[in-house]
């Protein structure tokens, strides 16, 4: 198995992409909000670029989510936090959403062979289900404003130990090593120091601390939450739909 894992959308490249199953992370909180949506009985996620392509799919039977600067986008049903997206609000709903970095992420993986959605959420569920797909796996942290971001990063963590231990490959071995390259190493490393203490570092990094300001503490503490929604949900012609990951491999 080889495993990359790419610290940006800045520095992820649409064609590199290519013949890859990709693992697309925004913790805080396009992922983590789209699972619990998912989760709570969403029929159909449509992820968009711009709010413009998000209105032109407004109808009777659609749902707008997202946000812009963490905000709900005037005129929209909802807004970026999962907590909003309970199963009385979303159930047998279509939703489109956009947000400011998660769905532009889901958006640049478009020529992956299969792109998954991942979070702490549903970490062991989307590592499962990518590795069963045997290929190799890119893992793209949307990060904030084309620059990395920790919590996500620290996912990336998380899913590149359990895609390892699936593989049956010793995190600490020179294999190991070679297998996830440099950079997911050290989110390796990162994540295991620091997996005791999750909630406390992703209220202190600065996208929580970001949300925490604007009155969303509560989310960033949700979606600081391991293995809480077994679902391994991929994009199909631009639509998430739920997919319970298979616990037997
Ligand atoms: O709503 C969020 O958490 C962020 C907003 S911002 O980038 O911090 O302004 O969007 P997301 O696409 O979920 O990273
Ligand atoms: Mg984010």
């Amino acid at each position: 198995m080889n495993i990359q894992v790419i610290a940006s959308i800045n520095e992820a490249r649409s064609d590199d992409l290519q013949h890859k199953t990709v693992i697309v992370i925004d913790v805080l909180r396009a992922t983590s909000t789209m699972l619990t949506a998912l989760a709570g009985g969403c029929r159909t996620l449509v992820p968009v670029e711009t709010v413009s392509q998000a209105k032109s799919l407004q109808s009777p039977e659609t749902l707008l989510g997202g946000e812009r600067s963490c905000k709900k986008i005037p005129g929209f049903d909802f807004g970026n936090s999962p907590l909003e997206y309970t199963p009385e609000a979303v159930s047998g709903k279509t939703l489109i959403m956009t947000t400011t970095n998660g769905t532009r992420a889901i958006h640049k993986a478009r020529k992956a062979d299969h792109v998954l959605i991942g979070a702490f959420l549903n970490a062991g569920a989307c590592a499962r289900k990518a590795a069963s797909l045997d290929q190799e796996i890119v893992l793209v942290c949307s990060g904030a404003q084309d620059v990395f971001s920790l919590e996500d990063g620290l996912c990336a963590g998380l899913l590149v130990h359990e895609l390892l231990r699936l593989s049956g490959c010793d995190p600490d071995s020179p294999a190991a090593a070679q297998t996830v390259g440099d950079f997911g190493l050290a989110m390796l490393h990162a994540y295991r120091q620091v997996q005791d203490r999750l909630t406390e570092m992703l209220l202190s990094c600065a996208g929580g601390r970001r949300l925490t300001k604007l009155g969303f503490r509560e989310d960033v503490t949700y979606c600081s939450q391991i293995d809480l929604l077994p679902l391994a949900p991929v994009v199909r012609a631009g639509k998430l739909e739920p997919e319970h990951a298979s616990a037997s491999f």
